[in-house]
């Protein structure tokens, strides 16, 4: 199996990674070297972590090699699946699956690693929707469980057994849904994170005391202001307009505190500062 990843960002590397865990052989494309060089480097440190866990069957070096780290797209061409994991874009999605439905051979698989966006648009824009899915993992990757399966209007059966199965080797637990606004996962979550920002903007609490609440009364392994840092701001608010835009609803509102966040370049944990510094 020769999986492709596209994005080398905190997703694409983390799927990178399991992928290459699972014994496939993986090729992850991003647009700079530089990119590919930082990826690489996180998925070394995590590997490094995982083995020194014992949670690793292979040693680190051996996972490694079976990543193939690229800047061409045209290095999937042979790729029986390829995964996006790019920014959260509508047209810039499209117009790399317009490209890649080009690339890709005839039979492969094309999914999107999309938090939100309709998987029927993007579908369309790759020119084999039946060949077309959502395959939604969970961030950190490596340590989470789920992996949310999004059929589109036209998505066929045995390319949606085809991908749970591939989840599954993955160790992952697929689990299906259809396609609306946000899915399943970021329809729940993402109007909570909005709430827990519009607390700090009313000045309902700290920061610090809204995640304290969240995590010690109810449960939660990350506050939700630290989980929208990890996230990142942009995404968060990408993800909130999507839900507003698609649902029609203003309870989708995204907060003017995250719109103005995002718009300072405050994105959270990968530019060093959200609603907290790193
Ligand atoms: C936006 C979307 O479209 C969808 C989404 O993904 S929404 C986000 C979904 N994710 C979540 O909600 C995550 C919520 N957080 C959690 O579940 C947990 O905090 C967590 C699993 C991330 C970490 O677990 P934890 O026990 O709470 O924290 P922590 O002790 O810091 O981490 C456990 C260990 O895993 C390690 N770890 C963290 N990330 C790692 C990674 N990527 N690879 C390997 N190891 C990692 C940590 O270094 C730590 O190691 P030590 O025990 O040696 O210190
Ligand atoms: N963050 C999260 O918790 C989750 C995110 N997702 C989804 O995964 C996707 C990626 O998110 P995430 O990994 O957080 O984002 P990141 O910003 O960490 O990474 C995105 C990567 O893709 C690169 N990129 C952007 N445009 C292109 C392009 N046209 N071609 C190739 N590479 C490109 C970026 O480069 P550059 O650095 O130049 O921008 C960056 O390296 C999004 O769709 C998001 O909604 C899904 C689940 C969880």
């Amino acid at each position: 199996m020769k999986f492709g990843v596209i994005g080398a960002g905190q997703m694409g590397g983390g799927i990178a990674q399991v992928a290459a865990q699972s014994g496939f052989d993986v090729v992850v494309q991003d647009m700079k070297q530089e990119f590919l060089d930082r990826g690489k480097a996180v998925i070394q440190k995590s590997l490094g972590k995982l083995h020194e866990k014992g949670k690793l069957t292979d040693a680190p070096e051996t996972v490694l090699g079976r990543i193939h780290f690229t800047t061409d797209l045209n290095d999937f061409a042979d790729c029986d699946l390829v995964v996006e994991a790019i920014v959260e874009n509508e047209q810039v999605k499209n117009e790399l699956f317009r490209q890649l439905g080009q690339i890709v051979k005839p039979e492969g698989i094309l999914a999107s690693n999309t938090s939100s966006i309709p998987i029927t648009a993007l579908a369309a824009a790759s020119g084999r929707p039946q060949k077309f899915i959502g395959m939604h993992f969970m961030n950190p990757v490596p340590l989470m469980g789920l992996v949310e399966v999004i059929r589109g209007y036209q998505t066929s059966d045995e390319t949606t057994q085809m991908v749970t199965e591939t989840a599954e080797k993955m160790g992952k637990t697929p689990l299906a849904c259809n396609d609306f606004p946000g899915f399943v996962s970021n329809r729940i979550l993402m109007p909570m994170l909005n709430e827990a920002i519009q607390c700090v903007m009313e000045g309902v609490a700290e920061p610090e005391a809204i995640d304290g609440i969240m995590k010690l009364g109810m449960n939660h392994p990350m506050g939700p202001l630290t989980l929208a840092d990890f996230i990142g701001l942009d995404t968060c608010l990408a993800i909130m307009e999507v839900l507003h835009r698609g649902l029609g609803d203003d309870k989708y509102r995204p907060s003017p505190l995250l719109r103005k966040m995002v718009q300072a370049g405050l994105l959270g944990r990968k530019s060093g500062e959200g609603f907290y510094k790193y």
